[in-house]
């Protein structure tokens, strides 16, 4: 069979989400979904499979600016919307595409792509590497209790539906971006898309609710949820369905997780993506109780090794050759010479022996600073080439935030 890979014509957009909802068998999508993806499809970088007249692939790109260690926010390719119709699956379309948009992703600059993926062994092969964890929790709130700082008692709470406080959110979520590597710029329109709460979609709970933390009369965090009821446990048994979370301020972030816990007629709070190092481990009185887990979260491929590595700081000086190993983007392969320290970088093409062979998928996995080059080498993937080196890279390329994204696109 032949792929015909092509850019989508605007025209075509409902027959590609079709095609698209299709493949993942989603049910039919809420009219509102429907319409906010529609607006934030990027079409001209969405592209479409053919077998002759049939469509049986999609693939779509968002343009973001992603905050990188120490770095200026990056101009980033946000894959998404990737489908391949049942009838014509393993027989290499989506190979096709994933070659078409990355030679796209480079012809137009942009050195680094992202995904959340829906299963995480497919993207590998593409070299795309696990950059982010996703922690997921459910707090016993009957047992568990919250250290709350001395400041946390003075913070006022104001609650309503989470549409009617978008804007208050959205003020300090813009604070939060360029704190944690992984985060995203907002684009307009993508404030919408943690607000969107179809009913169709509630599972039982109730609407998504926000609630506004306010410390001397301004508003430094807020948490969105839903409480979900428990049938046939008596009452008291309903769980608080935890959307987001953010916060300015220590005392903030741990009032707001002590209201969580405190709504009456519940009994935990549940919650699927959280940083690795968040807050909450610290101030819980009893971690075993709060039933912990971690998945996999941004998987992201360095399309331009040079221009990426270029692109953020290090924890502390480094200067090491680095032997890339990428077959699927060869551009990239062979050796680069990495320089740089807290202040900026340089990443140069050097004939000059390396100190570390690196298969491009762990460099995308240590880009933003979270898993490390030593934990890759442990399980034999980076591999040493010059005594030291290892741990110059490793402590150079981590960082004491742990990157992370708390949405999907
Ligand atoms: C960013 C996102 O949008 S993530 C969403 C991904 N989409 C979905 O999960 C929707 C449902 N699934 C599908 O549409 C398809 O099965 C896809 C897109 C995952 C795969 O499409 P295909 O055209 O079948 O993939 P293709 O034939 O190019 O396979 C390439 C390789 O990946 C492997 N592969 C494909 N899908 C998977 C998978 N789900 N898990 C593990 N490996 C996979 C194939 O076995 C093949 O390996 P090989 O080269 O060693 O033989």
């Amino acid at each position: 069979m032949t792929t015909d890979v092509r850019p989508l014509a605007p025209e075509l957009w409902d027959l590609y989400f079709d095609r698209l909802a299709r493949a993942f068998g989603w049910p039919a999508s809420a009219p509102e979904d429907r319409e906010l993806w529609r607006q934030l499809t990027e079409t001209e970088r969405s592209l479409t499979a053919w077998d002759g007249e049939e469509l049986i692939g999609t693939a779509g790109a968002f343009s973001f600016r992603m905050t990188v260690p120490g770095g200026a926010p990056l101009a980033v390719s946000g894959v998404t919307m990737v489908s391949v119709q049942p009838t014509h699956r393993r027989r290499g379309v989506l190979t096709a595409m994933m070659r078409r948009q990355l030679d796209d992703f480079r012809a137009r600059g942009e050195s680094v792509a992202i995904l959340t993926a829906s299963e995480p062994a497919i993207y590998g092969r593409f070299g795309y590497g696990v950059a982010t964890r996703e922690m997921s929790g459910t707090v016993d709130t009957t047992r568990v209790s919250f250290a709350v700082p001395e400041e946390g008692r003075r913070v006022r709470f104001r609650l309503g539906p989470a549409a009617a406080a978008l804007d208050a959110c959205e003020a300090v979520y813009a604070q939060v971006v360029a704190g944690r590597p992984g985060m995203l710029a907002r684009q307009p329109g993508w404030e919408r898309k943690p607000v969107l709460d179809p009913p169709a979609d509630r599972d039982g709970a109730t609407e998504l609710l926000c609630v506004l933390a306010e410390l001397d009369g301004e508003v430094r965090g807020y948490a969105r949820y839903a409480v979900k009821p428990q049938r046939g446990a008596g009452g008291s048994e309903s769980v608080v369905r935890l959307k987001d979370l953010e916060a300015l301020d220590p005392a903030v972030g741990a009032a707001l997780w002590q209201y969580l816990a405190d709504i009456d007629l519940t009994s935990s709070v549940a919650f699927r993506n959280r940083p690795a190092d968040d807050p909450l481990v610290h101030l819980v009185s009893d971690l075993r109780r709060c039933r912990l887990g971690w998945r996999d979260g941004l998987h992201l491929r360095l399309v331009d090794v040079g221009a990426a590595l270029s692109a953020r700081t290090y924890t502390c000086p480094v200067d090491v050759v680095l032997a890339v190993e990428d077959p699927f983007c060869p551009w990239n392969s062979g050796a680069w010479r990495l320089s740089g320290d807290a202040e900026g970088a340089t990443c140069e093409r050097t004939t000059a022996p390396a100190d570390l062979a690196v298969p491009v998928r762990d460099l995308g996995a240590a880009y933003l600073g979270g898993p490390t080059l030593r934990a890759m080498a442990a399980a034999g993937t980076v591999r040493e080439l010059r005594p030291g080196a290892l741990r110059e890279a490793s402590a150079a390329f981590h960082g004491d935030v742990e990157p992370w994204l708390p949405h999907g696109f």
